[in-house]
C-alpha cells in the first residue's frame, strides 16, 4: 500500500500565521506555496519563512513545497532556499516538458549529495495545468523515478483553454481522465483538483466524490474546513467494508469449487471485482479502520 495522500492542504508561503498552525488540521500532506499564492514582492520573504517552518516546526504531515517554474526568475532560488531543509517533495507547477523534470531531478540529486541526505529521499509531484501538459501527461508522469504523484491544476488549465470553471466541473472531464490514466500508466498517485469555493459544502462534496469514483487517490485543498470531508469520503465506510467482505467471501467459496466467477445478489463477481474489494480492505487497514491481519486474512494472504 503506497503512502496515504488523501489531502494536500495548500498554505501561502508568506503567511506566518497559517504556516504556524497548518499542522493542527492534520491533512496527510501540507504544500507550502511559493508560486501563485505569493506576490512577486513577497517571494524572497516566503522562501525564508518556508525554509524555517520546515526546519523548526514539527509537522505531523508529509511536507511539500510548490516552487515557481524553472523557466521563471524564481524557481532556482526557491530550490536553493528550501532543499537544505529536506522537504518530502517538491511540487512543480505548469509541468509541460520532460527536460524540465529531468533538470529538477538532477538539482534535487545534487542537493541530496551536498547536504548528506539519503539519495532519492526528496520526491517530486507534478501539477499539470496547461493544454500542452495535459497532452503530454503520461510522458511527464514517467519522466523521473522521484515522481510520487501528479495532479491537475484546474484554475490555470481553464485560463489556458480560454474556458470557464463551473461548479460541477464538467469542463474538466477530459483533463481529469487524462491525468488519472497517465498516473495509473506511470504507477504514481493521482491527486484531484482544488475546489475554490470554501463555503460551498455541497458542491465540494460532489466534486470530491466524483474524483474518488474515477479512481483518484486524494485531493488538493485550500482551506482547513475542506480536510475532514475529503478524509471522510476517502475512508472506506462500514457499508463499503461490509460489501467488500461479502465479495471476498463469495469469491473464496467459488475458488474452492474451482470456479473463477460467482454471482452475489445477481451481480457477477470475478477477479477485477475482487481486486477492487481488496483495495477497499487494504485502504481500511492502512487507515486503521480494520486491523491489518484482518485485511490480509480476508484477502487470502
Ligand atoms: C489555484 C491555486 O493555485 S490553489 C493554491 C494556492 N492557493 C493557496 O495557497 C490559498 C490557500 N488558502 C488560503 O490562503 C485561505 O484559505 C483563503 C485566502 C482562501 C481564505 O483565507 P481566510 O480568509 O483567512 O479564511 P478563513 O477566515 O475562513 O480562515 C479560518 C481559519 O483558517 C485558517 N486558514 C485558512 N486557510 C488556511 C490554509 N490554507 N492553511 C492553514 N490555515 C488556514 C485561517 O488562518 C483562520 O485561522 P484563525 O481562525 O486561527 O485566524
Ligand atoms: O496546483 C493546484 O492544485 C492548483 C492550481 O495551481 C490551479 O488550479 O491552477
Ligand atoms: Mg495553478
Amino acid at each position: 500500500m503506497s503512502t496515504l495522500r488523501r489531502t494536500m492542504l495548500f498554505i501561502p508561503g508568506n503567511d506566518p500565521g497559517k504556516l504556524q498552525s497548518a499542522g493542527i488540521y492534520r491533512p496527510d500532506c501540507l504544500v507550502f506555496d511559493l508560486e501563485d499564492a505569493v506576490a512577486v514582492n513577497e517571494k524572497d520573504a516566503a522562501r525564508i519563512l518556508v525554509r524555517n517552518a520546515i526546519l523548526h516546526i514539527p509537522y505531523p504531515s508529509e511536507i511539500g513545497v510548490r516552487i515557481n517554474g524553472l523557466d521563471t526568475p524564481y524557481g532556482q532560488d526557491d530550490l536553493a532556499a528550501v532543499l537544505p531543509a529536506q522537504p518530502g517533495f517538491i511540487r512543480l507547477p505548469k509541468s509541460e516538458q520532460v527536460e524540465d523534470i529531468q533538470a529538477l531531478d538532477q538539482i534535487i540529486g545534487a542537493a541530496e549529495k551536498k547536504y548528506g541526505f539519503e539519495s532519492g529521499a526528496i520526491k517530486i509531484m507534478l501539477t499539470i495545468e496547461t493544454a500542452k501538459g495535459i497532452l503530454q501527461a503520461y510522458h511527464l508522469a514517467a519522466a523521473s523515478p522521484r515522481i510520487i504523484a501528479i495532479g491537475m491544476g484546474a484554475e490555470d488549465l481553464m485560463a489556458d483553454l480560454k474556458g470557464s470553471r463551473t461548479r460541477d466541473g464538467q469542463e474538466l472531464w477530459f483533463a481529469k481522465s487524462q491525468v488519472l490514466y497517465a498516473a495509473r500508466a506511470a504507477g504514481v498517485q493521482a491527486i484531484d483538483q482544488v475546489f475554490a469555493d470554501t463555503r460551498d459544502e455541497e458542491g465540494f462534496r460532489k466534486d470530491t466524490q466524483f474524483g474518488k469514483m474515477l479512481g483518484y487517490d486524494g485531493k488538493s485543498v485550500i482551506h482547513p474546513n475542506q480536510v475532514p470531508m475529503v478524509h471522510e469520503i476517502y475512508t472506506p465506510s462500514e457499508e463499503e467494508i461490509h460489501q467488500a467482505r461479502k465479495v471476498l467471501a463469495a469469491y473464496q467459496q467459488a475458488l474452492e469449487k474451482k470456479s473463477g466467477v460467482v454471482a452475489l445478489n445477481g451481480k457477477m463477481i470475478d477477479r477485477p471485482v475482487v481486486a477492487r474489494a481488496e483495495r477497499v480492505m487494504q485502504y481500511a487497514a492502512a487507515l486503521g479502520v480494520i486491523r491489518e491481519e484482518q485485511s490480509d486474512e480476508e484477502c487470502g494472504r
